[in-house]
């Protein structure tokens, strides 16, 4: 089975074009304003117009408002939200309930007992997504650059359906999908020639990394 990609954080026609010809099966944009990767609803929707169908569209929020989901999903009419904040299982459910969108819940891992967390969201989310916890100090939840220790997901049920994420990028990418067993993976700023600026010549070399290392599982 192909390996599904994510490419995150994208803001231009050309970007997104790329990474779904490329092969996506899902194009990420950020709703969160301190990310150098932020984009405005109305921009999102011209910059996704000619993906719907072809790739999944996820909407990327950080402890949104009500007020603002409403106005990103009706400019963006996105196919998954993706929630990167503290949302609780409850506001997950509320969430689900209002706008009724599978929901992907970003949880930040760094340790063992991180998988702890996974428990409360069983049977809520449609899907988790595993990155690293943010640095001390960093701004942004996500989008951080950097990678936890794949062998945690060893301790992994193998039914928890989930995309891993958090540092990726073309050199690390085979050894993560081996360790893991990934079948699901997303990257943001792994394919960026400086924050917020897709680089298409990376993009490639991710996706041709993705390819190599499906042919290398057991
Ligand atoms: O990318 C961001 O700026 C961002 C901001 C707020 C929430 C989530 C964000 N990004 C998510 O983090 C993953 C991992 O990023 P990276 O590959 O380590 O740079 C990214 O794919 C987004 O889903």
């Amino acid at each position: 089975m192909k390996t599904e990609v994510k490419i995150c954080g994208l803001k231009t026609p050309e970007a997104v074009e790329h990474a779904v010809a490329r092969g996506a099966s899902h194009t990420g944009f950020i709703f969160f304003p301190r990310s150098p990767r932020n984009i405005e609803p109305d921009d999102a929707a011209r910059v996704a117009k000619g993906i719907r169908g072809r790739a999944k569209i996820v909407a990327v929020t950080v402890d949104a408002e009500n007020d603002d989901l409403d106005e990103i999903v009706a400019a963006l009419n996105p196919d998954i939200l993706q929630l990167h904040g503290g949302e609780s299982p409850d506001r997950v459910l509320t969430v689900k309930a209002i706008y009724g969108l599978p929901v992907m819940k970003a949880l930040p891992i760094r340790e063992a007992s991180d998988l702890d967390r996974i428990d409360p969201y069983l049977g809520i989310v449609d899907r988790f997504l595993f990155d690293a916890k943010p640095p001390v100090g960093s701004d942004l939840p996500g989008g951080n650059g950097i990678s936890f220790d794949w062998r945690l997901l060893d301790a992994l049920d193998e039914r928890v359906d989930y995309m891993l994420s958090g540092g990726l990028n073309a050199a690390n990418i085979g050894e993560a999908m081996a360790l893991t067993g990934a079948r699901a993976v997303d990257i943001s700023s792994g394919i960026e020639s400086a924050p917020g600026v897709k680089d298409l010549k990376l993009m490639d070399e991710f996706f041709d990394a993705v390819r190599r290392a499906e042919t290398e599982r057991p």
